[in-house]
């Protein structure tokens, strides 16, 4: 008889702060062809002889920042959604990343021996792109064609517009902004402008205007839209006029064009332009991270004061909120649903 289960996948972290824990996990991140696109002998002559030289030292400091006696935040919070959408399904739920550990192989694993062959398997990745949701697919059908033929996976689709995140995201914003605020910041991880022409299947996106016209099929793979679309629908639901609110772009590495603006220079720019009071919040991070926790709650927070700013209001990410774990059970009951199985 076939049973079904569901895997919750996030990006993963270092197994320690060590340098190097630190180090191989990056070197498995950037790796990753999907993540640094470059054939394997530049991508290695980059990560390996370059990046992976300083970075680990750097970046071990910063986890250092964040990290808990239970371990990284983002494993821990995404561990407590998993026991909280546990207690709302009766098929088993499982957590894998997409590097370190526990791994997707590992999730897989723990579904399998607990007699699943149908898997609802959830990126926590609210848009596409193609360094987080087709990097996490390409691993979960690399390990299911190797090890687990006999498993069918059904993977949950970006839900950047969907109205039950949207009203999610609003609502959980609206309890969290200050009562006064002269702007409210949308910082999305950045990734470099050519993985949306890599990702374009029309062949015909260019960075502009394209990413705000209401229709278009490069939508579907258009991770600066997406993020936009995500930014439009929130502003909307709370409100708030759109000329009180900015999109930028953070974490960009390396030498190549990321997609602006960048953050930190946002961060520098705003008091200059008579934004003082700053409210925050990281929308294509599910659960606080390194990313939101030390780059924007830490570091940000002291460029923007010291460039003039006198209030900085991070907004946390959704984390184990109730609302947010009603929609990730919406979203899997829909794909549990379309197996058309006895579970
Ligand atoms: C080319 C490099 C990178 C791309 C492209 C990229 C895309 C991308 N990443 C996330 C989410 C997260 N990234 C995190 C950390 C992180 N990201 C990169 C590089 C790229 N990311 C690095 C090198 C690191 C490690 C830390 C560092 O040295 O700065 C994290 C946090 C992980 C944690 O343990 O807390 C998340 C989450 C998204 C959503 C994304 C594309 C949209
Ligand atoms: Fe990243
Ligand atoms: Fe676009």
């Amino acid at each position: 008889m076939n049973k079904k289960g569901i895997l919750l996948v996030n990006l993963g972290s270092p197994k320690s702060t060590s340098v190097p824990d630190v180090k191989e996990y990056l070197d498995e991140f950037l790796m990753d062809e999907k993540v640094i696109d470059y054939r394997w002998f530049f991508r290695s002559l980059l990560v390996r002889g370059i990046i992976l030289r300083k970075r680990p030292k750097k970046s071990a400091e910063a986890y250092k920042t964040v990290w808990t006696e239970q371990g990284s935040p983002l494993i821990i919070i995404t561990e407590q959604i998993r026991e909280k959408l546990q207690q709302r399904f009766d098929v088993p739920v499982e957590i894998g990343m997409r590097y370190a550990e526990p791994s997707i192989e590992n999730g897989i694993q723990k579904l399998v021996s607990q007699g699943v062959t149908n898997i609802v398997l959830f990126p926590l990745y609210p848009q596409y792109a193609m360094s987080t949701t087709e990097t996490v697919v390409d691993k979960a059908e690399e390990v299911r064609k190797e090890k687990f033929p006999g498993v069918q996976i059904s993977y949950v689709e970006p839900f950047y517009g969907r109205d039950i995140y949207i009203d999610c995201l609003a609502e959980s914003l609206r309890e969290k902004l200050p009562e006064e605020f002269d702007a409210l910041q949308f910082s999305y991880h950045g990734v470099p402008e050519r993985h949306l022409y890599k990702t374009d299947p029309t062949n015909t996106c260019k960075i502009g205007d394209c990413c705000h016209e209401e229709s278009r099929p490069s939508h579907k793979f258009c991770y600066r839209h997406q993020c936009y679309k995500t930014t439009e629908l929130v502003i909307e639901k709370l409100g708030i006029p759109k000329e009180k609110t900015i999109v930028s772009f953070q974490s960009r590495l390396g030498r190549d064009k990321w997609i602006e603006p960048y953050t930190d220079e946002t961060l520098e720019n705003l008091p200059k332009k008579g934004v003082k009071n700053l409210a925050i919040c990281c929308p294509a991070f599910v659960s606080d991270c390194l990313e939101t926790l030390e780059e924007i709650s830490e570091e940000g927070r002291e460029t923007f004061l010291h460039s003039g700013g006198k209030e900085f209001h991070y907004l946390p990410c959704l984390n184990d909120e109730e609302r947010w774990i009603d929609v990730i059970e919406t979203l899997c009951r829909e794909k549990l649903d379309g197996f058309y199985l006895v579970g």
